[in-house]
């Protein structure tokens, strides 16, 4: 059950009232005990060509294995020739700014409501002792179309709806691509995973927007979570770092490379790949001086779709790893605010 709203982020600044007790983490003495503000090694990922990816040259199987090996350590790429000019990537920037930029009563003229998702705000509080993150968002589920929930649409700044169609069309194009090219770089049918994907398949798009804070070391803008999804598209910001990866209980940083998208895979592709693509725990950390902003896509399969590893990554050296799943984003919120790592309840 979902506890009082609290303030969003941007609130408590303009408040004046200081840094409220409930974002400031206390050491644990593991990892996490470190000032969140610690300098990290950026991490070493490719930029993969989508489109070579599906291509039958020796440079695309090149691209594969280059994909296949960025997946399998980092779980994390960085992807260009995804038919997205830089116009438009700049404009989704801009309108993202522009909508958190606005008054406070404009904006909450698309609040989240207690107990749901979707909608302006920040996100839920589980339990008394959650500690919170520093970030603001609008969460919106993009696709199918039926599924729009449109009063949480902004209409203000102009243009914002539109372009959030566009740019969704304009990911599914890139999605059906990146299952094809992870599907080939396991040497599996191209569909396979988007047969498990699922015709209805949900997009959820969320609009982050992570304030200047006063005390980097102590408090965080995402805490480490691994994502729900089938994968993540991100747009992080084009200036501002934050976006971190652990492998091997360190952290490193994302790297900001211009006009890509960041893809990132999700639990369940860890689930359907029998664990040989890692999703990836990964966290956000603030800034002193400078505001970041983030736009991250969900792609999460059809609520009625079992997920499971594909038959062909089962074999005797490589025993199935995971159970069916069903819905699994629903027991993955849960879990995540309890800072519990969800897939390991689809463990077998
Ligand atoms: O802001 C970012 O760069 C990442 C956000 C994120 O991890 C998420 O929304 O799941
Ligand atoms: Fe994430």
């Amino acid at each position: 059950m979902e506890k009082p709203k609290f303030k969003t982020v941007q609130e408590v600044i303009a408040s004046g009232e200081g840094l409220p007790e409930r974002y400031l983490h206390t050491p644990t003495g593991d990892i996490e005990s470190q000032p969140l503000d610690a300098p990290v090694p950026e991490m070493d990922i490719p930029a993969i060509d989508l489109i070579l990816l599906l291509s039958p040259s020796d440079n695309g199987r090149q691209e594969l294995t280059k994909l296949h090996s960025a997946l399998s350590t980092w779980g994390v790429v960085q992807v260009m020739n995804h038919g997205m000019t830089e116009a438009f990537l700049e404009k989704i920037y801009e309108l993202t700014k522009q909508f958190f930029a606005l008054p406070t009563e404009e904006k909450q003229k698309y609040a989240r409501e207690i107990g749901s998702i979707q909608g302006y705000g920040n996100d839920m509080i589980l339990s008394d002792d959650q500690v919170l993150d520093w970030i603001d968002r609008l969460y919106l589920t993009t696709y199918p179309e039926d599924q729009r929930k449109l009063h949480f649409w902004p209409e203000i700044p102009a243009g914002f709806r539109e372009t959030l169609h566009e740019y969704t069309m304009k990911q599914q194009v890139v999605i059906k691509q990146f299952f094809k090219g992870m599907a080939r770089s396991l040497e599996l049918d191209e569909n396979c995973f988007l047969d498990m994907y699922g015709e209805n398949a949900m997009m959820d798009t969320r609009f982050n927007l992570y304030p200047p804070c006063p005390r980097p070391d102590k408090v965080i803008g995402v805490k480490p979570h691994a994502d729900g999804s089938a994968f993540t598209l991100l747009l992080p910001d084009k200036d501002v770092e934050g976006l971190q990866f652990l492998k091997d209980g360190k952290w490193y940083k994302a790297p900001i490379v211009p006009d890509t998208i960041l893809i990132n895979v999700g639990d369940q592709i860890e689930i359907m790949s029998n664990g040989i693509y890692k999703s990836p725990v990964h966290r956000v950390v603030t800034n002193r001086e400078k505001e970041r902003i983030s736009v991250a896509t969900f792609c999460v399969p059809g609520a009625d779709q079992e997920i499971h590893p594909v038959e062909a990554l089962v074999t005797e050296t490589r025993p199935r790893l995971y159970k069916t799943v069903k819905k699994y984003v629903e027991l993955y919120f849960e879990y995540y605010q309890q800072g519990r790592r969800p897939i390991e309840a689809a463990l077998i």
